[in-house]
């Protein structure tokens, strides 16, 4: 049984305050680890019932992520050979889940994340054919068979399902819409979890920053375009997660972005100056990269999935 230190201290004393309900149990697939509350000078084990409690406080916790009510499962991962994050969403009373940007190098450790979370993970979702890495959709689907890989029609790359604009891509009882946002790549897409206030911008919004234009059909009139209308437009509290942060950071607001993003709050022309000056090198896996992500979540040459898909 795994062991897990819960250290609550409330005015200076251990406490516990909620029951566990079944939608707790079964998140840790009915095992609940033994609970030893720490204390200066108090170290205990608790009973059964008291660790009951203190899991689901504990599960409350670990579900809960910037917005209303505790019911949503969400982690940020970070691959950091190419700072790319990944994110994980789950409903925890169906388990059905959805990972977006996964990364070949790290698909190994999301997939074992869904199974010790006991996960049913529904589809490997891209915001646009990366440049810069690998998608990890190939090698999830391979693990977990019944996942489908996800990617804008507009991208012209192979997946299991081709999203466009107004989609809604469903796991449980959440739906993301799906929002196009053209500029870094033709193809881009930004995914809306409305009930929750979460948007997963890929690269076309960075915080402080957003993608470059300067190669797969990328124009920075555009890409200002689609960020102040599908984005910027959103409420100001909507959180915003990029696909990629070099910095450090981990989040940003709508109302923070059009407040001080040094970009994107110029003007048309200023910002299409900043763009052709940014002078950045090519990514260094740009070459192995495109052509994988070009058959993304199928990870075989394109003419092949087509005679699969005919057969
Ligand atoms: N050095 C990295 C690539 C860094 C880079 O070009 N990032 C892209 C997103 S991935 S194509 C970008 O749009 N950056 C915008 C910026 O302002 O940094 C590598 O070699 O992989």
């Amino acid at each position: 049984m795994a062991k897990c230190l819960l250290r609550v201290f409330a005015m200076g004393r251990p406490k516990i305050c909620l029951p566990i309900n079944s939608e707790a149990k079964a998140t840790f697939c009915g095992v609940i680890p033994t609970v030893t509350v720490e204390h200066p000078g108090i170290v205990r084990q608790l009973d059964t019932q008291q660790r009951e409690r203190c899991m689901y406080s504990h599960y409350k916790k670990m579900a809960t992520f910037a917005g209303k009510g505790n019911d949503l499962i969400f982690r940020q991962l970070l691959e950091y050979k190419s700072f790319t994050y990944t994110y994980l969403l789950a409903d925890p009373q169906t388990k059905e889940a959805i990972l977006i940007d996964p990364v070949y190098e790290t698909a190994e450790r999301d997939v074992k994340l869904v199974h010790d979370l006991g996960l049913n993970l529904v589809y490997g979702v891209n915001t646009h054919v990366h440049a810069d890495h690998i998608t990890g959709t190939g090698e999830i689907k391979k693990k977990i068979p019944t996942c489908k890989s996800v990617i804008s029609k507009i991208s012209e790359a192979q997946a299991d399902v081709k999203v466009k604009e107004g989609d809604k891509i469903k796991f449980g009882k959440f739906e993301i819409e799906c929002r196009s946002t053209p500029g870094h790549t033709n193809g881009c897409m930004t995914y809306v979890l409305h009930n929750k206030g979460l948007v997963f911008t890929g690269d076309a919004l960075l915080i402080r920053g957003c993608g470059r234009t300067d190669f797969q059909q990328g124009s920075a009139e555009t890409l200002y375009k689609s960020v102040h209308e599908k984005i910027l437009s959103l409420p100001p509290d909507y959180r915003l997660f990029p696909a990629h942060d070099y910095t450090g950071q981990t989040s940003t607001t709508v109302e923070e972005e059009k407040k001080c993003n040094p970009r994107l709050t110029k003007t048309l022309p200023e910002f299409v100056k900043i763009m052709k000056e940014l002078n950045l090198p090519y990514p260094k896996q740009i070459d192995r990269a495109l052509p994988a992500n070009m058959v993304c979540g199928l990870q075989v040459p394109p003419e092949e999935a087509k005679t699969e898909a005919k057969a």
